[in-house]
């Protein structure tokens, strides 16, 4: 390159040549800085429960590629050294550690500032999501009794089913031990908005990159309202029953990947992804990145009941704002108050087998 520079004849050919070399390099430290700022990002511990399942696999390979986490802690009751090992290969910023069998659950929380769970079991054709509650309630409750003592402060991710009750479990859980801090505990329900986009975008005919839709309410059957009356960008055109349609099929997304996978579990990496999605907008919030929302089933005051789905500002301490529902079409007037009792029962029911 400077070889070429010094053969250059006039000056006004050197000229052009230097400022292409200034531009070139200006950009080339552009992107090491860059690289180098998602390295010096604030040290953060993820740690992920049922590490080894479906959803915990994928979503410990998105951790990893995840430049905001620093130590990534992957936790099962079994299989977690093998994935641990396989994961810890790829070339990002994380220290990827394997903790195997409930002697290990301490150390695996230890220090985590984001801790996911999607431990428990999934549903096979035929279930709700409410008759995972006898076992996955339990699974729930050892594991939030351990996120008590070993890391009180961190964001709690719910994954596990039946979420409209294991969020009330683990309130209830951190009250006894003295830890409930409202901000910082989360039911995801990314997974409702995903589908809501890609669903309203296939209808609308518009790019999905661009889609967004507001989830509200909670994550089971009707307890899923989209708000398609908000979504962006407007779609012109879209019939009544084609809103229907599209509330139902966001409603019965889950069911639609039980029924395909016929016995062999629920949604996995789509649920990954937007586990992905939602614990990263948890870390950005604690780096003290403004403006960052997302859909959430949290502790909120803008219904009668305790916990509702709605966006969410995230901060350094977690919920910094729980937004309010905004204007409602008719039709989602009417799915809010068609949800509210079975979204009441199924929170007093995590609430009662909390306090047995
Ligand atoms: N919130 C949402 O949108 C979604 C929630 N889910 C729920 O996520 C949960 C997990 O689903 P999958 O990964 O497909 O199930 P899976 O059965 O493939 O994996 C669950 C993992 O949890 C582990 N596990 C069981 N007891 C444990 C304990 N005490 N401590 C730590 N790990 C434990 C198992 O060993 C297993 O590796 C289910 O309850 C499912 O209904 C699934 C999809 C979407
Ligand atoms: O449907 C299920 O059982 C899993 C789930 O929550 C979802 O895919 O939304």
């Amino acid at each position: 390159f400077s070889l070429y520079f010094l053969s250059l004849e006039s000056g006004k050919q050197r000229k052009k040549m230097r400022t292409a070399m200034l531009r070139s390099i200006r950009a080339s430290v552009q992107r090491s800085s860059r690289s180098y700022s998602s390295e010096s990002a604030p040290a953060r511990k993820v740690a992920v429960l049922g590490a080894a399942g479906g959803i915990g696999q994928p979503l410990a390979l998105l951790m990893k590629l995840n430049p905001l986490v620093s130590s990534l802690s992957l936790y099962d009751i079994a299989g977690t050294p093998g994935v641990a090992a396989d994961v810890s290969h790829i070339n990002t910023r994380s220290e990827v550690v394997g903790y195997m069998g409930e002697e290990n659950l301490g150390k695996a929380l230890e220090g985590a500032d984001v801790v996911i769970i999607p431990a428990g079991v999934p549903r096979k054709p035929g279930m709700t999501r409410d008759d995972l509650f006898n076992i996955n309630a339990g699974i729930v409750k050892g594991l939030c009794t351990a996120i008590a003592k070993y890391c009180p402060h961190a964001l709690v991710n719910m994954i596990s089913n039946p979420v409209n009750s294991t969020v009330p479990i683990a309130s209830e859980v951190f009250k006894k031990a003295g830890t409930y801090d409202e901000k910082r505990l989360f039911g995801v329900t990314t997974l409702d908005v995903v589908r809501a986009k890609t669903f309203y975008a296939g209808k609308a005919k518009v790019p999905v990159a661009g889609v967004n839709v507001p989830v509200v309410g909670g994550h089971a059957g009707v307890t899923i309202l989209p708000l398609f009356s908000q979504a962006t960008p407007q779609a012109n055109g879209l019939s009544d029953e084609e809103i229907v349609a599209l509330t139902k099929r966001t409603q019965d997304g889950g069911t639609e990947v039980v029924e395909a996978k016929a016995g062999k579990g629920s949604a996995t990496l789509s649920m990954a992804y937007a586990g992905a999605i939602f614990a990263d907008a948890c870390l950005k919030g604690l780096n003290g990145v403004p403006d960052v929302i997302e859909c959430s089933f949290v502790q909120s005051n803008i219904t009668e009941l305790p916990f509702f789905a709605s966006k969410v500002r995230l901060g350094k301490n977690g919920v910094e704002e729980v937004l309010g529902l905004g204007s409602l079409s008719d039709f989602e007037k009417q799915g809010l108050e068609a949800l509210m009792p079975e979204l009441k029962s199924s929170i007093e029911k995590g609430i009662k087998f909390a306090n047995q």
